[in-house]
């Protein structure tokens, strides 16, 4: 049979993997898919530059148009990042009756309605697995496995350069800057990694995770993010202390009304949760059947191999559907209106750490603001510091709804005994909650 021929856009980190599994593992997936896979054009922005694997020099092309209007490509990979003249090439490939396999969620958590509309109006596939969660085959199992269950809650630990920088700062008790280094060096952080650190990163996950999840249209203008750059040794301190691990994590929650929230965080988790033990640059999304109950789903959300996993794997498919001549069928639009809750609607512990004058009474105006809304204590824990006069609590309360929380914030601000509110977090408990 005629080979498929790819065209791969990008050989960095992620299209250095992509050549070296088709190469690799050749065999296997002439077994899948009944013909060899050949790559014809590769674009990249330095023709000189060295790689990471060895290429014919006469497939480099620094012009995207040898690569999108070549009729002898019958697939582009799209491993090169980008958004807004990304999404121009790509759609122009689609146009050209090109299937498209992707790792880029920048993209994709913007413009993936628009891509997978244009690319079923031409009969042609968008894959997308690598775009969340790098190695793990977490949208097939949403879009596949698990698309006759009501999806109620999605946890994820979706940003592999947060957990790794926070896993070695709690555990090794390293600098912040020392292992975002570290994580730039290994291959995990974006080009530019303040998209790791600040959340957004994640957040683009969490809106792929959540639209296909609840079949609702989420925009990255509803996902609540925080990142980890506020993060400190004494937060991370003081959450072990009181039995928890600090993950950036994604939620994406759905009530009874089918009304969602969708935000990002430096949560604090109890030691036991399942999501807890998720270390390093693994990832881990927990997602909530109202059927199927708790299922978890592990690996390496990134890096060079895993990633490249992800979209070979995806290769496959559209080759697959080649066959059966079935592409541009696989996608599905969303079935509801987006339906966003209420901050007095979404509820959730805190941990909240605060610098008071050490002085009679002021535990009790604190305690009387949160009396006030209704809202206890869960556990408390009072020190002294090191500043003269002072004391650091650190409380977690029962459950609050967002908007009593902030209210709760702003009148502790005000209070003359208060000289700080150092930290704020969430705190998820119950996984199905
Ligand atoms: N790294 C990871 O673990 C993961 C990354 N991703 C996503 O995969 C994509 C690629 O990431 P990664 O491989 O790490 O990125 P790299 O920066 O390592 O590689 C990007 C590649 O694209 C080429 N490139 C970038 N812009 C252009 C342009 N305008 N014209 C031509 N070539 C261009 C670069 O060329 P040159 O080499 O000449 O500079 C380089 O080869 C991104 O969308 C990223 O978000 C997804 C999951 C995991
Ligand atoms: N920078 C990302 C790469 C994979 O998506 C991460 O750290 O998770
Ligand atoms: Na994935």
């Amino acid at each position: 049979m005629k080979p498929i021929s790819i065209g791969l856009l990008g050989l960095g980190t992620v299209g250095s993997g992509v050549i070296k599994i088709i190469e690799n593992h050749q065999d296997k997936l002439i077994h899948q898919v009944g013909c060899p896979i050949v790559v014809k054009k590769v674009l990249v922005k330095e023709l000189g530059k060295a790689r990471a694997v060895s290429i014919d020099p006469a497939i480099l092309t620094t012009n995207v148009e040898e690569v999108i209007n070549n009729p002898e490509i019958d697939v582009i990979i799209e491993v090169m990042g980008g958004v807004e003249q990304t999404k121009e090439h790509l759609l122009q490939a689609i146009r050209n009756k090109k299937h498209i396999v992707t790792a880029n969620k920048d993209l994709m958590a913007v413009y993936g309605g628009e891509l997978l509309t244009a690319a079923s109006d031409n009969g042609c596939d968008v894959f997308y697995e690598a775009s969340v969660a790098g190695g793990i085959p977490i949208i097939r199992s949403l879009v596949d496995g698990l698309s006759s269950d009501r999806i109620k809650k999605l946890m994820g630990i979706v940003n592999g350069t947060t957990n790794y920088i926070l896993t070695k700062m709690t555990e090794e008790g390293l600098a912040y800057e020392d292992v975002l280094k570290e994580a730039q060096e290994l291959g995990y952080a974006e080009a530019n990694p303040a998209s790791d650190v600040e959340g957004l990163d994640a957040a683009r996950k969490m809106v792929i995770l959540a639209t296909l999840g609840f079949s609702m249209k989420v925009d990255l203008a509803d996902v609540k993010t925080t990142g980890i750059t506020m993060v400190n040794e004494e937060d991370l301190h003081y959450a072990k202390q009181l039995g928890y691990t600090m993950k950036l994590l994604g939620i994406a929650h759905r009530d009874g009304d089918d009304k969602v929230e969708v935000s990002v965080q430096p949560t604090l988790l109890p030691k036991a949760h399942p999501l807890a033990s998720v270390s390093n640059e693994y990832n881990a999304v927990y997602v909530y059947g109202e059927a199927v109950g708790e299922t978890m789903f592990y690996g390496p959300g990134a890096g060079s191999l895993p990633t490249a996993t992800s979209i070979v794997s995806d290769l496959v498919a559209v080759v697959k559907n080649m066959r059966l001549g079935i592409n541009g069928s696989y996608a599905v639009a969303p079935q509801h209106e987006k339906n966003l809750k209420d901050p007095e609607e979404i509820y959730s512990k805190y941990f909240l750490r605060i610098h008071a004058k050490d002085e009679v009474g002021v535990f009790s105006e604190i305690t009387s603001v949160f009396t006030q809304y209704g809202v206890s204590f869960e556990k408390i824990l009072q020190l002294p510091v090191k500043e003269k006069g002072l004391a650091e609590i650190v409380v977690v309360t029962h459950k609050a709804s967002l908007k009593n929380y902030e209210e709760i914030l702003m009148q502790l601000r005000d209070l003359n005994a208060i000289k700080e509110i150092k930290s704020s977090y969430r705190v998820e408990g119950s996984a199905n909650a």
